[in-house]
This record gives C-alpha cells, structure tokens and sequence, in this order.
C-alpha cells in the first residue's frame, strides 16, 4: 500500500476544526486531528507544505518510521505546531492500518482493558448556586465524574464558566478577549463551592476542578489542602508547568490528587513528574502530544510510576481526537478518565463517529479503524473563521496567565 496523497480540511461548524485526510493507493483513507485551539493555520501550513509532500509514496503501515522521520526528520523538534501535525499524521496512519486489517483500532494496541471508558462533564454557573444546579444536571445524565468551576465574586468573568452551559467555547472571533484575575478572590471563593456540592450529592459522585495554571506553588498547596476533605478526584493544573520542580512543594503540602498535562507535547514535559510522582493524573491528548504512537509511550512511563492517565477533551479537540482518545482509552492499562465535553449537534454531523455515552461511560464502536470520519461536503458548508482564546490581567494590568 502506498500514500498517494494528503488533504488538510478546515472547517468551523461553531468552531474550527483541522482535520488531515490521508489517501493511499488501496482507496482506503485513514483521518487525524490537528486543531491547535486559536493557531490553526498555523498546523495548516506546517502540515501542507513542510509535511504532505513527505508523506506521498510512503506506506502507510510504517507508523513507527514515519513518526521518527516527521520527528527527528525535522531537526527542530516538539513544541505545539510540530506534535500537532505529527499527531494527524499518526493518527490517520493508525486509522488506515486498523481498517485495512478490518479491526477497531483497540485490536491493534492489545485489545480491550475494560468496557466503557469513564468520562467527566463540565459543569458551570456564575455562582456557586447555579454551579450545583448545573452539576446535578449531569448527575441526572448519568455522568459519574463532574468537573465544577464557578463565577468568582468581585469577578467579571472566570476562566470555565460558559455562556452556553453544555458547549463550553472559550475561543472567540476578533481580537483576543481580555481578562481580570485576582488569586485572592479565587482562593477564598473555591473552598465553599466545594463545600456545597459535597453537602448537596455526598461522595459517591467524583468531582474536579481545573486552576487553569493561574497559581503560584505554595497557593496551590494552599488551595489542595484547603480541599482535602472534600475528595477531589483531581484537581487540574494548579500551576504553570514550564518548571516541573515546582510540583514538589505542591506534593509535599497536600493529599489532593493532581494532573496536568494538557498543553504538554512531549515525554519530556512530563518525564520528571512522572518520575518523581509528583502527580497522580497525566492530561496529555493524542492530538497535542504527537498520537498514539507517542501518547502511548507516555502511559506505559507513568504506568511504572503509579500515575494514571486522564485526556484532555475539551471542544476543541475534534470528534477525530475524542475517537482516536477512547480507543487508547479502551486498551490503555492504566486509565484513569478521559474528559468529554459535547460536541454540538452541528459538529457531530461533520464528522460522524461510531462512539456513544451511556450511565456516565463513553463506548467505542466496532467500527474498522477509530470510527471517526469527516463529510467534506458539510465541512465546506462551515469556512474558517479566525478566532482566539482570552488573554487574562492582573486587577492592575499586570498580563497574566489565562
Ligand atoms: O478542558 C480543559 O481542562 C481545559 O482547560 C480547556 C482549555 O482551556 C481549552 O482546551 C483551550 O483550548
Ligand atoms: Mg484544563
């Protein structure tokens, strides 16, 4: 079999997606994700003229080779828009080899480890009050995992907290939104929102928070143990992660469980975390840290450390990630959650996927391949339109972390 061709199709059916269609000779095709939240076109590029044109009378069953030569090949290697496009590519390769042997991609990496993969949804309100309302909305939908973010007193808008509840989109077109923060605020405010949710749905329920990297470590030790009675099943990104060292101090302070790793791309952003068990959850997606050929060579590191694994899942990882992520999922040995954020009805018509969500679990078809595929002539229907994420500032100006 031979690659005859590649195709990236952008698309923005509420928002925008990248998608790389990878032809061979055979007439099967195999599809990836390469959307990188407000720099799309920037993997667009990437993928149309420093990566195709490599790919084209390649086969397409050598993933291994091809990922080193898309990695190593390149000299300049990770960061985001690299392990975008190498991720597509792995992930269209992964798709064209499971169809091409007639299996769901999980056959391919060693079969299945469990039935349905566990996911938490994303409740939100202004308040803490509107917060519980909406976490008892998922509860009612079966959801056995709640992330909960609420409005902050003193506030005008918080990371987390959406307009549209169920289709949370933090991008937005024109220039980026700006922002306030106060570290302060926030800390007094979160103690109490957990408060409430315990005393309203007890323990059985797992609830996670997501700092979105906004705090310094002796904060975020602060804030963990500030939450310990309250059983978190995670509580995300407390800080920065440019400095990996800087988990220590959080570890030594508190028993909260803590992932990180959305914005991550590599092993090597996490191999001291791992390592040194700094955390208990690793975010990593197949989309930002290169596919599966390289996301799986994350998860059998954090295996040997105790550290599970939790995939990033917002919105703004296609259907194609979502598909590709449940079939590691499925085989992974050391699965903890996988974060699932619905699609809306609009996107899920461009690309049609064999998964579904039942009691609290999402489910892997038996579809050859990873089950995802894009209707091109949809997609065109929806152009690209550029958009950003917010950027955040200090209550003086200060520029911020978002
Ligand atoms: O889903 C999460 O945990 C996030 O933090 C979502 C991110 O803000 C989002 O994916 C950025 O594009
Ligand atoms: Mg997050």
């Amino acid at each position: 079999m031979k690659i005859i061709g590649g195709r990236v199709v952008v698309t923005c059916p509420g928002r925008n997606f990248v998608t790389l269609k990878v032809e061979t000779d055979e007439g099967i095709y195999g599809i990836g994700d390469a959307t990188l939240n407000g720099r799309e076109q920037a993997v667009v590029a990437y993928l149309q003229e420093h990566v195709i044109p490599c790919l084209v009378g390649r086969d397409p069953q050598q993933i291994e080779d091809a990922w080193q030569y898309l990695y190593r090949g390149a000299y300049w290697r990770r960061g985001p828009v690299t392990m975008c496009a190498i991720a597509a590519v792995d992930t269209a390769l992964w798709d064209i080899k499971a169809k091409a042997a007639g299996l769901p991609l999980y056959q391919l990496l060693g079969g299945r480890s469990r039935d349905g993969v566990m996911v938490y949804g994303h409740a939100n309100g202004g308040d803490i009050e509107e917060t519980a309302d909406e976490v008892a909305k998922y509860i009612a939908l079966g959801y056995r995992a709640v992330r909960a973010q609420s409005g902050v007193p003193g506030l005008a808008s918080t990371y987390g907290v959406a307009r549209d509840k169920m289709f949370y989109e933090p991008a937005d077109t024109g220039l980026p939104t700006e922002n306030i923060w106060s570290s302060e605020k926030y800390l007094r405010h979160i103690p109490a929102l957990f408060d409430k949710l315990r005393d309203r749905f007890g323990f059985e329920c797992h609830l996670l928070h997501d700092v979105h990297h906004r705090l310094t470590p002796i904060e975020a030790a602060r804030l963990g143990k500030d939450l310990e009675t309250y059983r978190l099943f995670w509580l995300e990104d407390a800080v920065t992660c440019e400095n990996q060292e800087s988990f220590r101090l959080i570890r030594r302070h508190t028993t909260t469980p803590l992932a990180v790793g959305e914005v991550f791309n590599s092993i090597h952003d996490c191999r001291q975390l791992i390592s040194e068990q700094l955390i208990d959850y690793i975010r990593t997606s197949v989309v930002h840290a290169g596919g599966i050929t390289h996301l799986r060579r994350i998860a059998a590191l954090a295996e040997l450390f105790h550290v599970r694994t939790g995939c990033h899942g917002a919105t703004d990882l296609s259907p194609v990630c979502l598909g590709a992520a449940l079939h590691f999922d499925t085989w992974v040995p050391n699965f903890g959650i996988q974060e699932y954020m619905r699609h809306t009805e609009a996107t899920d018509e461009v690309f049609p996927h064999s998964y579904h969500f039942a009691d609290g679990y999402l489910y892997v078809g038996e579809a050859p391949g990873h089950g995802v595929d894009i209707d091109e002539t949809l997609a065109a229907r929806y152009p690209y339109r550029r958009a950003f994420l917010p950027v955040n500032r200090l209550e003086d100006g200060t520029m911020f972390n978002w």
